[in-house]
């Protein structure tokens, strides 16, 4: 596998990457990638989720992307009980532009299934939130009824992330490709999609730092749809975002750990 800025070092990134693959391969013995194609093309058109937080962010209203996480590595349980249809119910009467479902299991316990049930009770577009490094998860992105992917840049190459972008655009998938530093920005800007998030957590290190999103987001024109994604736990966190022109945000840690997501949403946002 080619990989850049995934060295030897046994960082969680690389775990995760490494388990990725032979997830992969499991999955490919018993799903072929033909019948994905075909079920992927079954599929009903994606809802637009970069035009949802374009409409947005250009009125200049908080554009929030709210994650449906049950666990992460670094944080552990974050909601239990886990009902994401009941989650996916909350945010969108919040106000949520859109929903992002975690499908990773090994790291973020997470599953297909709940995208699918968070979609189905909602009208939100959702992106899939997970490790892609080949073309067979593009096409089981949208085979499972997601309407936007995640690239990571720390752990694809430029070619990498244009030939999956490439392919998600051909299926009617938009694409949020996620950068924590200026290489990984150069790389990201290579690309056709208006959907750049800025990362504000190392995902070797878990460390984060807003001052990510303030450095980076200067180098993003106003054509691209600046999101910035971890780590906004107060009201204080969003003011500072928005006193700066960043309207695109992505939060799941503050609303999992609420009673009432979709209130928390509306209490930091709104
Ligand atoms: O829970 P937080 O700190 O609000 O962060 C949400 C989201 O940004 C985070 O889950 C995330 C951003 N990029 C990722 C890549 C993989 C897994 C998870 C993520």
């Amino acid at each position: 596998m080619t990989d850049r800025h995934l060295d030897k070092t046994p960082t969680i990134l690389r775990k995760i990457v490494d388990r990725k693959w032979q997830e992969i391969d499991e999955r490919k013995r018993a799903v072929s990638i033909g019948d994905l194609k075909a079920m992927a093309g079954d599929q009903p058109p994606a809802r637009g989720f970069a035009n949802a937080i374009r409409t947005r962010i250009e009125r200049h209203t908080p554009a929030v992307i709210a994650e449906i996480k049950k666990a992460s590595p670094s944080k552990g349980i974050l909601r239990d009980p886990f009902v994401p249809e009941a989650i996916a119910e909350s945010y969108e009467k919040g106000g949520a532009a859109c929903l992002s479902v975690l499908t990773d299991k090994d790291f973020f316990q997470g599953h297909e299934d709940y995208l699918k049930a968070a979609r189905a009770a909602c009208s939100l577009p959702v992106i899939r939130k997970d490790f892609m490094v080949a073309p067979y998860q593009v096409y089981e992105s949208r085979a499972i009824g997601a309407d936007c992917i995640l690239l990571i840049a720390a752990c694809l190459t430029r070619d990498q992330m244009q030939e999956l972008e490439g392919i998600a655009h051909e299926i009617g998938l938009d694409v949020l490709v996620e950068v924590h530093d200026g290489e990984e920005l150069n790389d990201a800007l290579t690309l056709r999609t208006p959907l750049v998030g800025i990362n504000n957590r190392n995902l070797h290190t878990f460390d984060v730092s807003l001052d990510t999103t303030f450095d980076l987001h200067q180098r993003i024109s106003t054509d691209r749809l600046t999101i910035t994604e971890s780590g906004i736990m107060t009201r204080d966190d969003v003011e500072t975002m928005t006193s700066r022109g960043i309207y695109g945000f992505l939060v799941g840690e503050s609303f999992m750990r609420a009673e009432e997501p979709g209130d928390k949403l509306q209490e930091l946002f709104f």
